[in-house]
């Protein structure tokens, strides 16, 4: 089968369907407005050169009308990065383009040059288009929008002839954006495939510290203007060294599969949770206030005991924090449900013990 025909659809996950429209919006956006740009500067210099070979009916300043706007969404589309937004501009572009080309043919005497500025560059640069409906208006527009202009002035072949360059022309762009759509989703996948890997811990498949700790600020502050609260939970595995010792690295490393099996068994939606570092876990838990994650904590542990080691059940020992106020940073948090973990461990382990605020 031919490779045009194999190529796929991309994403049914919505999440990463919006995921690569933003990226495909950061990676074309310098390039939609450097061609919008382009197409509205050949508009102007298209536009004065022709009062040069042909009088208009239309005074030359209402032909150039259509600039004004063309320049407003250019300008716009130099910062925009959100995948709608650009895709609205770029087809404005489009459409500012057509109604121009049509002003600039008004009078036009048959055998009297067309003044196309620009025609061609959307279909050119039809890779640009983000998503597959921009893909069709556009062509849409690219084909349909000089038709005004044909049906007042041309003779039956100049419009079949421009109907056949035209299907021509569309034809070669949907193949040439059907290929580079699907090596830039490659690209994606793979980037976000690579970025996985580095943010994701291979024996637990849970977050990394530095990862975790990003999103888990992410996450404070939303909460935070949310006004609503948020603990931290530190979870460290109790007498591990000895399971290694008397065991081998295989069982602890199996005691750590089951333990990060457990704790993702009891998350919710919007939990987080990472491997802060050997035998150490954290959990954010948006939304709940310290006692109500100590009745989570206290689950947690008791959930924990069902693993079982060679030598007795796996305990956890488990502190958590608070965040009391707003300046408290994600590490200052993660500081104190650590020492609050620590209580729990000079307490006797297999325990929660909740931190005091913070001064
Ligand atoms: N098998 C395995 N062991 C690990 C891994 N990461 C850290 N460890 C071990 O975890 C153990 C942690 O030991 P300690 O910090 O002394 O703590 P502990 O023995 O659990 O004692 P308490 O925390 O005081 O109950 C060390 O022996 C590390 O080698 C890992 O990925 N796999």
């Amino acid at each position: 089968m031919h490779p045009l025909l194999q190529i796929r659809q991309h994403d049914s996950d919505p999440d990463q369907r919006r995921e690569y429209a933003h990226y495909l919006a950061r990676q074309m956006g310098p390039m939609i407005h450097a061609l919008m740009l382009v197409a509205t500067l050949a508009y102007g210099v298209a536009v004065v050169a022709s009062t040069f070979v042909r009088q208009s009916p239309l005074p030359v300043l209402l032909r150039l009308a259509p600039l004004l706007p063309l320049l407003l969404v250019t300008t716009a589309a130099r910062r925009a990065r959100r995948p709608n937004l650009l895709s609205l501009l770029a087809l404005s572009c489009v459409l500012l383009l057509e109604i121009g080309i049509n002003l600039n043919s008004v009078g036009r005497l048959p055998g009297q040059p067309w003044v196309i500025p620009g025609l061609l560059l959307p279909v050119a640069s039809s890779v640009i288009w983000l998503g597959r409906w921009d893909f069709v208006v556009a062509m849409a527009l690219c084909g349909l929008g000089p038709m005004p202009m044909l049906l007042m002035g041309a003779d039956g072949v100049k419009v079949f002839q421009y109907i056949v360059y035209m299907a021509i022309a569309i034809s070669l762009s949907a193949v040439l954006r059907a290929f580079m759509a699907d090596t830039l989703y490659e690209q994606f996948r793979l980037e976000r495939q690579l970025r996985e890997q580095a943010n994701t811990d291979g024996l637990t498949g849970l977050l990394l510290r530095n990862r975790f700790l990003e999103l888990a600020r992410l996450a404070l502050s939303d909460l935070r203007d949310q006004h609503r609260p948020v603990c931290m939970l530190y979870l460290d595995a109790d007498h591990f060294k000895q399971l290694n010792d008397d065991y081998g690295h295989a069982a602890g490393d199996a005691a750590l599969i089951a333990l990060a099996t457990t704790l993702r068994a009891q998350t919710r939606q919007d939990d987080l949770i990472g491997r802060i570092g050997g035998e150490e876990f954290a959990m954010l838990l948006p939304g709940l206030d310290l006692s109500q994650a100590a009745t989570r904590a206290e689950h947690l542990r008791l959930a924990v005991h069902a693993i079982s080691r060679p030598d007795r059940p796996l305990t956890v020992s488990i502190g958590i924090a608070e965040s009391a106020h707003d300046q408290e940073s994600i590490e200052s948090l993660l500081a104190r449900a650590d020492l609050a973990m620590r209580q729990a461990k000079i307490g006797g382990r297999d325990r929660v013990v909740s931190s005091g605020h913070p001064a």
